[in-house]
């Protein structure tokens, strides 16, 4: 049954004086948020942020640091189990606890105190309490006494509210007490048989780590598995959680979901096939914008509606009112969302001080990388790395492209790092301007493999130039090699 949540450690107070009237007024304390502050701080403003729950956000308490930390002990024992000596010496199962009490620690046991600190360290003031708007530049706070306090901001609002866990209304879901990533993320321990709706991300990684940990899971996907990346990413996740005992059900869609008095979950699939039956049932099927509470509707806006923005990350129709990080749906991963916090403190800082503002692409204040150059890992088994447009999604918007793979496994770094070592990447590219503009790699630790392909795209570096970058042998980077030689023996086919 669902767990009770997780006691949180709220640090009481900023050392920083408080004040009615701020610069900046960033509401919500997540990653985004501090990083909106903190550049318009060393802008020369003054700024608070406002945090309803943790300082830290969703990233460091519920979802990449402690997602990750249940991962990297599962492929840690997979990576020892890939070579000979090493896997004599790593027979034994995951110490469950261990694993379980390292992630506590890599989620700082729920207590935000050292950001708070770092917040202090920073110049930035904290108020706790929920934040709504009341017209323009006027934010209402209600504190956790209960009291409200209101706050101008003199030069502007940015709203980092970042995103929940959507519940799609399948019959019986609700009342099941599903678990959202958050539960997963936190959970005290591993139930026997885990259910997971959605075949995104969070649902692939959760797979992993929970198969890992020696969970019983069924993955319920209505499309194919990570289905924004390349197909073949999709084949070899699929293959490799079903070789590590995941059933994977691709299109497949559950009608119904219903928690029996035993505690046991039954979900139904389309057509009656299947039903599945577990002990919990994880939800990871997207997320919906926190802004339902905000008071969107006094500045004319629609209450739970994505903000959109533009490339300086300010929200149309309003010259003091900026939407950063997963709030603005640009790009729902913390990385992308403190890049664009770092434009965004800059430009109000900039705006505020009357100087000049460069919005153009590439520029100073634009948050361009997130139309093409959005790197991300899925840290699955195996890890998907990419960059970029994928193959159908240049093609789709028109553009002549040209594509190279190689199975990394052929490649002399990966054969060292691992007996048997499969995987795959691929570059896309752009045929007239002769660049990159998309890369996936599909493997065990491809992960560090991507910031390569992120500087060759955003620097647009030409083929030819790139033949001069030489990746170090013996390493997995030699995929360069591989993939630009490939391309250019196409060409001359
Ligand atoms: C399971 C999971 C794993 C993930 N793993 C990765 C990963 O490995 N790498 C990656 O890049 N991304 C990952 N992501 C995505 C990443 O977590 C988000 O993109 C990121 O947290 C967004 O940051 P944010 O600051 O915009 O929002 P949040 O981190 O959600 O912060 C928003 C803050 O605003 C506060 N708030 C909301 N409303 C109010 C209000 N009215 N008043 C005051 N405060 C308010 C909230 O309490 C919260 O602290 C993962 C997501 C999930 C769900
Ligand atoms: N390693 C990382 O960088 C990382 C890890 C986890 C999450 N994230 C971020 O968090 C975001 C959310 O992840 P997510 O996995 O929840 O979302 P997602 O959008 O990646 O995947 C959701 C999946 O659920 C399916 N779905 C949606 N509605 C459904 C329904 N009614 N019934 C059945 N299936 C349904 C979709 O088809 C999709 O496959 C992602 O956009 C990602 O950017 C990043």
């Amino acid at each position: 049954m669902t767990q009770p949540p997780r006691p949180l450690r709220a640090t009481a107070a900023t050392t920083a004086p408080l004040e009615e009237a701020y610069d900046l007024v960033v509401i919500g304390a997540g990653a985004v948020g501090e990083n909106v502050a903190d550049r318009a701080v060393q802008g020369g403003l003054t700024a608070v942020v406002i945090e309803s729950e943790l300082v830290g956000g969703e990233c460091s308490y519920w979802a990449c640091m402690p997602s990750k930390a249940l991962v990297r002990s599962v492929s840690a024992l997979r990576a020892a189990r890939a070579l000979p000596g090493s896997r004599e010496a790593a027979t034994g199962r995951l110490d469950v606890e261990a694993v379980l009490a390292r992630r506590d620690a890599v989620a700082s046991h729920w207590d935000d105190s050292g950001q708070v600190r770092w917040l202090d360290s920073a110049g930035i003031a904290l108020v706790r309490g929920e934040a709504r708007l009341d017209g323009a530049r006027r934010v209402v706070v209600t504190t956790p006494d209960g009291e409200e306090r209101v706050i101008i901001a003199r030069s502007a609002v940015a709203i980092c509210t970042g995103s929940d866990a959507a519940i799609p209304g399948i019959p019986g879901l609700a009342e099941a007490a599903p678990w959202t990533s958050r539960e997963a993320t936190s959970a005290e321990r591993v139930s026997e048989r885990l259910a997971i709706i959605g075949g995104g991300v969070v649902g692939c990684e959760m797979a992993t780590a929970f198969a890992g940990l020696g969970s019983t899971v069924t993955l319920i996907s209505r499309g194919r598995l990570l289905s924004n990346l390349e197909e073949f990413a999709s084949e070899l996740v699929s293959r490799r959680l079903r070789d590590e005992g995941v059933t994977v059900f691709t299109g497949a869609s559950p009608t119904r979901v219903d928690r029996r008095a035993d505690g046991t979950v039954m979900i139904g699939l389309e057509g009656g096939a299947a039903s599945v039956e577990a002990d919990e049932v994880l939800v990871a099927t997207g997320r919906r914008p926190r802004t339902d509470r905000l008071g969107l509707e006094t500045i004319g806006l629609e209450p739970g509606a994505w903000l959109h923005v533009d490339d300086s990350l300010r929200v149309d129709g309003h010259d003091w009112l900026y939407a950063v990080g997963d709030v603005n749906h640009r790009a729902l991963l913390t990385h992308q969302g403190k890049y664009q916090a770092r434009a965004a403190g800059d430009v109000i800082a900039a705006r505020a001080r009357g100087e000049e503002v460069d919005a153009s692409r590439w520029g100073a204040h634009s948050a361009t990388a997130d139309h093409d150059a959005v790197p991300s890992v899925a840290f699955t088994s195996p890890e998907v790395a990419s960059v970029g447009m994928t193959a159908a999604g240049a093609a789709g918007r028109g553009l002549a492209i040209r594509v190279s793979d190689y199975e990394i496994g052929h490649v002399a770094g990966a054969s060292l790092h691992a007996e048997g070592y499969r995987g795959r990447a691929r570059l896309v590219i752009d045929d007239a301007r002769d660049v990159v503009i998309g890369f996936t790699a599909v493997g065990d630790d491809v992960a560090e493999l991507v910031h390569a392909a992120t500087i060759a795209i955003v620097g647009e570096v030409p083929i030819a130039r790139l033949q001069h970058a030489v990746p170090s042998y013996p390493t997995m980077s030699e995929i360069w090699l591989r993939l630009l030689e490939t391309d250019r023996a196409q060409r001359r086919a």
